[in-house]
């Protein structure tokens, strides 16, 4: 088991990079500390595959160290790292029995048979393969085979951490739920490091205590589903994660207050400051749906805005207004009178965020 540290990690697969593009992996600083359940989370092609394989030491990084508790493995083969992989296609062998299949990481570091069988049946159960161990992997379903590759990521308790790249795309939906509640119940079991890979972010959050979020080769954030929820520290974040994203407004700041087209909102002492500090007057304010608040009637601290139109979801509905030009979404709960050709909406300051080239503008208050 192992704390895993990035320092300073890049990667390029070009020959002559020369500009930030050229990175798979944007040079970054991160721990992933022993014990945690952690999800990367981003859209394809944010470099989350590369990332993993260069923890499991499949791919040497061109720049940078991974540490293994503080320990250099740059250098290590992947069967030297002692780090489990579970890849997004099942890796099984067919014409091994799921019994051997599941034994063979095992059989592989010479552990004793009693010991194998002992910890095959316990991981079949979690599984539910029990009853399939004596079958030939051949003849199994693509759900059955992934879980019988999950199986064999975790029969070994030794292992520095266990990496799985969106290891539930073959598997049905039904299954998906509960094949994650299982993951996560592996984990609070056996303490491991697990990293798990994914572009869906309900995935990540019912998994993770933990998510990165991936975007262009950096983690642009590292918090609980919660962090990310209420407090995006890149536009990307809001944008990926929530449904629907989060709103987002050009805006210039002209004495303490934001100024949309004809509408003005004022601006916290402390964010003026560290606005003026950083010497710009153009940003991008982030309001989430959940957090716009649409009033019953007119009222002197909301905007009046055009309804665009509503979208009935059963629990509840969304608000789609214009907003001088600019199309956003609030959402209304069930018991919420549903506004007609006009609306009254207010932005309430604690939930109203300032990005300044895409970054969150962070002030502290004491
Ligand atoms: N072997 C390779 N050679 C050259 N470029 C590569 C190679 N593998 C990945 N890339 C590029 O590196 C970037 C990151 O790819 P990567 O596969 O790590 O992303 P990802 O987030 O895992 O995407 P996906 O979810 O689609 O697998 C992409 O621009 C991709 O085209």
């Amino acid at each position: 088991m192992a704390e895993i540290t990035l320092n300073s990690l890049a990667h390029t697969y070009s020959d002559n990079p020369t500009k930030p593009e050229d990175y798979a992996i944007r040079e970054m600083q991160h721990i992933w500390h022993q014990g945690g359940a952690y999800a990367l989370l981003g859209p394809s092609g944010c470099g989350k595959s590369t990332l993993l394989n260069i923890i499991s030491g499949l791919l040497e990084p061109s720049d940078g160290e991974v540490l293994f508790d503080g320990q250099r493995v740059n250098e290590l083969k992947p069967e030297e790292r002692n780090i489990a992989q579970v890849f997004q296609f099942p890796v099984v062998y067919d014409t091994m029995t799921v019994y051997d299949n599941l034994a063979f990481p095992l059989r592989n570091i010479g552990v004793p048979e009693h010991k194998i069988r002992s910890k095959v049946l316990e991981v079949a159960e979690i599984l539910e393969l029990s009853d399939q161990l004596k079958r030939k992997a051949k003849g199994l379903s693509a759900d059955q085979k992934q879980k019988v590759s999950m199986g064999r990521g975790l029969v070994r308790d030794d292992v520095s951490a266990i990496l799985f790249d969106e290891p539930l795309t073959v598997i049905d939906p039904q299954l998906k739920w509960k094949l994650r509640r299982k993951l996560k119940q592996i984990h609070e079991q056996f303490n491991i490091t697990m990293v798990y890979v994914t572009h869906d972010q309900l995935e990540a959050s019912t998994f993770a205590d933990k998510i990165a979020v991936m975007y262009q080769g950096q983690i642009v954030q590292f918090g609980t589903p919660r962090e990310l929820f209420e407090n995006p520290a890149h536009t990307f974040v809001g944008y990926f994660i929530g449904s629907p994203g989060m709103n987002f407004i050009e805006a210039t700041v002209n004495n303490q207050a934001l100024e949309f087209g004809s509408h003005s909102l004022p601006l916290h002492p402390d964010l003026s400051r560290r606005l003026t500090e950083l010497q710009t007057t153009q940003v991008k304010v982030g309001i989430r749906p959940e957090f716009v608040h649409v009033w019953d009637g007119s009222n002197p601290d909301a905007f009046q805005v055009d309804v665009d139109f509503i979208e009935d979801l059963g629990t509840y509905k969304i608000l789609t207004f214009n907003f001088d030009g600019i199309l956003m979404k609030a959402r209304l709960s069930e018991d919420q009178k549903v506004p007609h050709g006009k609306a009254y909406v207010s932005f309430p300051e604690q939930w109203t965020k300032i990005y300044v080239n895409e970054f969150l503008v962070e002030v502290d208050h004491d």
